[in-house]
């Protein structure tokens, strides 16, 4: 083992033979340097760099980060720890210089190999080692600690190692090597040559110094190698001897290194450094800094390989220092380069880091906007399964659809040509029924117009078949019965019979088939079927107005005005309208006037407009009015307009009796003149409120009394030719002319013509009296229906024993029987005239519809039957009152 370079180590022995070794924890070293780790290193030449594994190289250097790195001369430069020797320039962090720090590794040997271990050994023989943390480097070793440390070499270096020219501060192994320096850290640093320099420890002995390199930092002026100022280093001159600083004064924040540089060793072809370097923990505090300023390590050099003398060696050295500085030069020029470059790099570094953070919140960004697209890609990716299902879903509705829809198609399309064909076929019938219809209507139109044709002569032939038939009841003297059926009333209904309550029969039996027949119909169950028609002179429907039925009554008022005795006479059960259809609805003003179109106003009220009417058209004859108003109650006759009358029941009863003309009059009769209809009514009106009245079941306003108003006309007696213009004036054609065959019959039958009495004693002017009698009869009552008792039970046997007088009357008026019983009723006895007299009669049958009525409206309609054939020979004038006294007709 050559024991030539120093052995340098931290913590551990270090042992080395000549060169030093330099160790972490334990380094030894033959003669190349051996720097280590915490590894043991052992090398001999070339040195070996290594990271954390052993690296052994020869000649060229090696650089290794983490791995393993040989390197020779070249400088090797690595990221984080590089190792080179000569100019050596190591990039750490923020780390500048020849060398550089933080090599780890195994240890290594080899000669003139630099050498950088951390953490295990190494061993190198010129070239010095460098580490970061920890640096070893040769020649002008510039070493950074972790921080703005600067200097050619550096410290703290752990790990064993031997060898020659190695440096520094050792901790670990120790190194041994011949004259090589030794410097321990905690532990003890043995070197026969070399000196050893360290902070605490033992310092070795060291080689003389052969040269000095100064390296100014920024802000130092140069001193001179050799005579710098104060604490300027101090060449002891001794061989092998060390340079050691202490105190020397620089100022703070400035470094100065002086390096002194061993001959090179037989064993090695290149020089170690004597780093200067502070051992303080702050790298600027040089003031207290230097403990260990070198070490150079190697055998004095032999005289054949190192000149002799001091000249030779001055020149030698010279020259190598002047080669150095170059170097030096360059190296800085190059490291002024490195540092613009490293400023560029720092600004794209700076510029990249921005981008990479930019670059970090943008993928911070896309990754949320990515995680965001991911959801949605699940949300849509979820729903577009959905939606896949309900399209699927939905294709095979539509497939089923369209299946349907075409059977639909084909379905329709056999209906469509079938309904086409049934059109087409309806179509043409059409067109053949629209020709068919056209003859048709042609032919309607034809017989439309036959039918108007055959209407009107119809109507024509109606008119005279009445004429006739009213010239044939002229003739006769038949009396006229006008049947009316009056509508059904609320009261109708209000029957005990559940059979009629039944609304599946028919209420209503009496029916209007025309204006001339009625026509009862009735099916009870339990009952015979009646189905019986009536014929009169004129029939009216419940919908007949007032009007209507007395615009047939309106003639006889001008048969009135004629002289002729007029006798209307309403005819029918209680509550069958005789009173309606007399006087109109029922008030307790009585009937009003004057009339209004649409009034419901009756007979009477009607007539006494009409009168006046009639005698207003014809003033030269202004006949006088009087009129009278009886009625007959229970049998008995009171007169309405008499001064002591105050009731029926209590009023003074008249009698009949029969005056020299025939006439039947009643006795004491109160007669009043009129001037005027609404006088007339006046007086009507008052005879209304004493006529009796009470209340039946069947009717709650039922009259208990016949009503007998008459008007009597006295007109002055005129001539044929008079009378006949007057006539012909006032009545119809028909009447005329059925009055002319009338008068000429009774002239030739001397019957008594209104004629001048010549020579008449008295000197009177004669007169013609014609009296209008309106009657409104007492209703008949089935006494079980009307449910009367006491004084209307009376009341009810004398209402029905008159109506049978009467009815027997016109029995035997139309049986012309020899005796006509009008003495056996008041009644009769007062109508005498009007019954069986020349007077024009007009009964007025009225009816209730009802079935619950029939009995009574069969009966009513019998008697109206009766009437009609009652043949009285034909109406007469009344005579001039001269003619009439003497004239009586038998009973
Ligand atoms: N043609 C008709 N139109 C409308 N209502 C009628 C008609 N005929 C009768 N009435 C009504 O019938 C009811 C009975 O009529 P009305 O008093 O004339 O009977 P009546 O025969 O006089 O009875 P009574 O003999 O008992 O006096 C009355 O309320 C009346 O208004």
């Amino acid at each position: 083992m050559e024991v030539i370079p120093p052995a340098v180590c931290g913590e551990e022995e270090a042992v080395g033979a000549i060169p030093p070794a330099v160790c972490g924890e334990e380094a030894v070293g033959a003669i190349p340097p051996a720097v280590c780790g915490e590894e043991e290193a052992v090398g001999a030449v070339p040195p070996t760099v290594c990271g954390e594994e052993e690296a052994v190289g020869a000649i060229p250097s090696a650089v290794c980060g983490e791995e393993e790195a040989v390197g020779a001369i070249p400088p090797t430069v690595c990221g984080e720890e590089a190792v080179g020797p000569f100019p050596l320039q190591c990039a750490g962090r923020r780390q500048w210089g020849h060398s550089l720090c933080s090599v780890r590794g195994g240890g290594g040997s080899g000669a003139r190999s630099p050498r950088s271990v951390r953490g295990g050994g190494g061993s190198g023989a010129i070239p010095s080692a460098v580490c970061g943390q920890e640096a070893v480097g040769p020649f002008p070793l510039q070493c950074a600690g972790r921080r703005r440390q600067w200097g050619h070499s550096l410290c703290s270096v752990r790990g064993g190692g031997s060898g020659a020219h190695s440096l520094c501060s050792v901790r670990g192994g120790g190194g041994s090597g011949a004259r090589s320096p030794r410097s321990v850290r905690e532990e003890e640093a043995v070197g026969p040559v070399p000196s050893a320099v360290c902070g605490e420890e033992e310092a070795g002995s060291c080689l003389p110094l052969l040269f000095q390199v100064q390296v100014l930092l920024p802000g130092l002026s140069a001193a001179p190698l050799g005579s710098a100022g104060p604490g300027a280093p101090q060449d002891t001159g001794e061989p092998g001897g060390a340079v050691v600083q202490r105190g020397l004064g620089f100022r703070r924040h400035e470094t100065f290194l002086n390096a002194w540089t061993p001959a090179p060793s037989p064993g090695s072809s290149c020089f170690f450094p004597l780093p200067l370097a502070p051992a303080s923990s702050h790298p600027l505090s040089l003031p207290n800094a230097c403990t260990c300023a070198g070490y150079w390590g190697g055998e004095r050099p032999e005289a054949e390989a190192m000149p002799a003398g001091g000249g030779r060696w001055g020149s030698f050295w010279e020259q190598r220092t002047r080669q150095l500085q170059s170097q030096v030069r360059a190296k800085e020029d190059k490291i002024a380069e490195l540092e613009t470059e490293n400023a560029v790099l720092l600004l794209k570094l700076a510029e990249y880091k921005g981008k990479i953070e930019k670059s970090r919140s943008e993928a911070t960004r896309i990754s949320t906007l990515y995680n965001k697209q991911q959801r949605l890609q699940r949300n849509t990716r979820s729903a577009l399964s959905q939606l896949d299902r309900v399209i699927q879903k939905l294709n095979q509705d539509i497939q089923a659809f369209h299946s349907s829809s075409r059977a639909l198609l084909r379905d329709y399309q056999d209906e469509y040509q079938d309904r086409v064909s049934a059109i087409v076929t309806a179509v043409q019938r059409t067109r053949q029924s629209a020709e068919t219809l056209l003859v048709c209507q042609a032919k309607v139109v034809h017989l439309e117009q036959a039918l108007q044709d055959v209407s009107a002569r119809h109507q024509l032939e109606r008119q005279r078949r009445k004429a006739l038939h009213n010239s044939l009841v002229e003739l006769r003297g038949n009396i006229r019965v006008h049947c009316r059926i009056r509508p059904l009333l609320p009261f109708d209904s209000e029957s005990d019979d559940p059979v009629l309550q039944s609304s599946s029969i028919s209420r209503e039996v009496a029916h209007a088939v025309d204006d001339e027949t009625v026509l009862v119909k009735c099916d009870r169950p339990g009952h015979p079927l009646i189905n019986k028609t009536y014929h009169f002179e004129r029939v009216y429907g419940p919908a007949e107005s007032q009007s209507a039925v007395f615009g047939d009554v309106c003639p006889l008022l001008t048969s009135l005005l004629d002289g002729y005795n007029v006798c209307v006479m309403a005819y029918g059960q209680t509550g069958s309208g005789k009173s309606y259809t007399m006087l109109g609805p029922h008030s307790d003003d009585g009937p009003v006037l004057p009339l209004d179109p649409q009034s419901d106003l009756g007979i009477i009220p009607r007539a006494a407009e009409e009168l006046f009417r009639l005698i207003s058209e014809n003033p030269s004859r202004s006949p006088k009015v009087e009129v009278s108003i009886v009625e007959v109650y229970n049998n008995d006759i009171f007169d309405l307009l008499a001064k002591d009358t105050v009731a029926a029941v209590s009023g003074v009863k008249r009698e009949v009796m029969t005056a020299k003309d025939g006439r039947t009059e009643v006795a004491l009769l109160a007669s009043e003149a009129v001037g005027s209809a609404s006088k007339l009514m006046e007086l009507v009106r008052g005879g209304l409120q004493l006529r009796a009245k009470h209340p039946t079941l069947v009717h709650a306003d039922s009259s208990r009394s016949h009503l007998i108003i008459t008007v009597t006309l006295t007109t002055a007696a005129c001539s044929d030719s008079t009378a006949d213009q007057a006539c012909s004036a006032t009545l119809p054609r028909e009447q005329t002319e059925a009055g002319r065959a009338g008068r000429s019959r009774r002239t030739s039958q001397g019957a008594s013509a209104p004629q001048p009495v010549p020579g008449d004693p008295a000197g009177r002017a004669e007169q013609v009296q014609a009296r209008l009698q309106l009657v409104d009869l007492a209703g008949s009552e089935c006494i079980g229906v009307s449910g009367v008792t006491g004084s209307a039970l009376r009341e009810t046997a004398c209402i029905n024993r008159s109506l049978a007088a009467l009815a027997d009357v016109l029995g035997a008026l139309s049986e012309h029987r020899s005796h006509i019983p009008y003495r056996n009723s008041r009644l009769t006895h007062l109508l005498q005239d009007c019954l069986g007299g020349d007077a024009k009669l007009l009964v007025i049958l009225c009816i209730s519809p009802s079935q619950r009525h029939l009995a009574q409206t069969l009966q009513g309609l019998g008697f109206g039957i009766r009437a009609r054939q009652v043949q009285r020979g034909p109406a007469r004038k009344r005579p001039p009152s001269s003619q009439m006294e003497g004239k009586r007709r038998p009973d």
